[in-house]
């Protein structure tokens, strides 16, 4: 688990290491363009040996600044190299103008607006804005990359982002429209091969690859590495506003799982906890069965389905460890619910909608940890304030964008503007419990703000979990983790995190090919991987 920081934090972060003298502004800024030629050299090596032809765009902030470094460092590893400043140089910061002053002891400052006559480049430096962009950039910098592209003749030009693709909002994860150009059309510009940041990965380079196909993360000296200790993977961030990436490593995440679960003691089944799925009708079992399985197989002691009298012959005609209840109405799962040992259940996945309406204020009259997914959403579709007035801090909602949609329209209206992260965390705050707003990128937020990010991209890109029912086991293992973990080791947040990883780790060691189903039959041999 790690730390992401948002502008301002990385402001404030930047600005303790200078007033602790870790580092002085102009350290850090030749320690960023260091890093970022040491990335272009890793990972083009084949450029490395053929005197290559860089371009770099300068902007009038520290970026341009980085930039700057760049130029002068791959100059003096023999690149031949051209750079163009938008700005004034008058006006840049103190750190920016040494470092645009060292380079122009080593070639020329050309205009922004003249990028289109020279060689045929092999590398395009995107230095112009970065964390400051403060709104839309103007037209001239698409139009120098296109200028820069078209030099190239149509063949692949090496693109590589400074922090970020300028034009890119690094704390929403988005692109900014401007009055010329389109968010999808800059994006479709600007976005980078690689792009290389400082420090700490900000928000909106882990919600979408519009920030750059490959991202590398370079230590300038700012702060402390990661922790790896199982306890602080579960630390519960503590500022309000603390957004953490789910991104441990496979190997030696065992620590981390046993030390939630507890399950490395020897336990009765009971105390691991009692999972209770409620299913819809005659036919629609299959989901409530997949959510079922995948609770047992992450670590529930005890799992039962909640059916009709109906529906009874049919699934018992499926299953053999998890067992069958007849929950008929309320009050059915009223009486269920006095038996404490039942620790969590599940609503939602092919519970139907009468049934939902139903069934979930029953569930929701005691504070016991819930899952509520699909049909649970969206049968309060029309009076979510009915559902929010009933949920409490033991309960999630697991919504996709459209169930989000139905429950929070007002907010989804404003994502464009706010970004997934604020829509996340407002929907918690209104709902008042964890919302969990799935997707490759996928957003879970409490109710006091804290947030997670899991991103399912790049090298962790698992394209065919988009598979139907997928969502229903990524509930059971929430719910399986919530059941067999104690509250205090592992709250809402937490199980809905590590059940996060774990489908998509589960959906890598499968790879594709993958239907829902397969999910849960990965956990024992991912869970030999970690170390469980
Ligand atoms: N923080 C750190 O730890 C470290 C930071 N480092 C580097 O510094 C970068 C941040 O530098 P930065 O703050 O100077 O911002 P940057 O992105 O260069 O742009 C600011 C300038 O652009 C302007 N401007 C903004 N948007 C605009 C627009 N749409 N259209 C036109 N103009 C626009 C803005 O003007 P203003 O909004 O003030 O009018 C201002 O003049 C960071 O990304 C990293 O690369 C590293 O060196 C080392 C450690
Ligand atoms: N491209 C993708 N990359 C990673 N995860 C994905 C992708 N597409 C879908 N998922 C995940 O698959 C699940 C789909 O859930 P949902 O939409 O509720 O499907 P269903 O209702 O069929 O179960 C979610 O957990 C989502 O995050
Ligand atoms: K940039």
């Amino acid at each position: 688990m790690s730390e992401l920081l948002t502008v301002a934090q990385m402001r404030e972060a930047e600005a303790l290491a200078m007033r602790e003298k870790r580092a002085s502004g102009r350290e850090l800024m030749e320690r960023a363009g260091a890093g970022v030629v040491e990335a272009i050299c890793g990972h083009w090596p084949d450029l490395v040996p053929g005197a290559p032809h860089a371009v770099v765009l300068c902007g009038p902030g520290n970026n341009g600044g980085d930039g700057f470094v760049v130029a002068r460092l791959l100059a003096q590893r023999g690149w031949q190299v051209e750079v163009f400043f938008m700005g004034d140089a008058e006006r840049l910061s103190a750190d920016a103008r040494a470092m645009h002053d060292e380079w122009s002891a080593l070639g020329p400052v050309k205009h922004i607006d003249d990028t289109g006559t020279g060689e045929r480049p092999d590398l395009l430096v995107d230095a112009v804005f970065g964390i400051g962009l403060s709104r839309p950039i103007p037209a001239e910098v698409p139009a120098a990359v296109a200028a820069v592209r078209s030099r190239r003749g149509g063949g692949a030009l090496k693109l590589v982002a400074v922090d970020c693709p300028s034009g890119f909002d690094v704390d929403r994860g988005q692109y900014l429209a401007g009055p010329v150009t389109s968010a999808e059309d800059l994006g479709e510009w600007m976005t980078p091969d690689l792009c290389v940041t400082f420090h700490r990965p900000k928000p909106g380079h882990m919600l979408s690859e519009g920030a750059g196909a490959v991202l590398k993360v370079v230590d300038i000296g700012i702060g402390t590495p990661f922790s790896t200790d199982p306890a602080a993977l579960v630390a519960t961030p503590k500022a309000p506003d603390a957004l953490r990436l789910i991104s441990p490593d496979t190997q030696g995440t065992g620590g981390w799982y046993n030390h939630v679960t507890g399950l490395r003691a020897a336990r009765h089944k009971y105390e691991r906890g009692h999972v209770l799925v409620l299913a819809g009708g005659v036919g629609q079992g299959g989901a409530a069965r997949m959510a079922a399985r995948a609770a047992l197989r992450v670590g529930a002691g005890l799992v039962s389905i909640g059916v009709p009298q109906a529906a009874i012959a049919e699934h018992a005609a499926q299953l053999n460890a998890i067992m069958l209840r007849v929950v008929i109405e309320g009050h059915d799962l009223r009486h269920m619910l006095e038996d404490e040992r039942l620790r969590c259940i599940v609503l939602g996945p092919g519970l139907g909608m009468r049934r939902a309406a139903m069934l979930v204020p029953a569930a929701l009259s005691v504070r016991r940890a819930c899952v509520l997914d699909a049909d649970a959403l969206t049968a309060f579709a029309d009076h979510p304030a009915r559902l929010f007035e009933m949920l409490h801090d033991r309960a999630i909602l697991t919504p996709h964008d459209g169930e989000f949609r139905r429950l929070f329209p007002d907010i989804t209206q404003a994502m464009p503007e706010t970004g997934r992260i604020e829509a996340a965390r407002a929907a918690a705050a209104r709902a008042g419990c964890t919302v969990l707003l799935k997707g490759a990128a996928t957003v879970i937020a409490r109710p006091d703000g804290c947030a997670s990010i899991h991103s399912a991209l790049r090298e962790r890109a698992v394209p065919w979990l988009g598979t139907a029912g997928a969502g229903d086991v990524l509930a059971g293992l929430i719910a399986g983790l919530l059941a067999t973990s104690e509250p205090e080791a592992l709250d809402v947040l937490g199980a809905a995190e590590l059940g996060t990883w774990l489908h998509v780790e589960a959906a890598r060691t499968f790879g594709p090919g993958l239907i829902a189903e397969d999910l849960p039959e990965m956990l024992p041999q991912l869970f030999r991987r970690m170390g469980v």
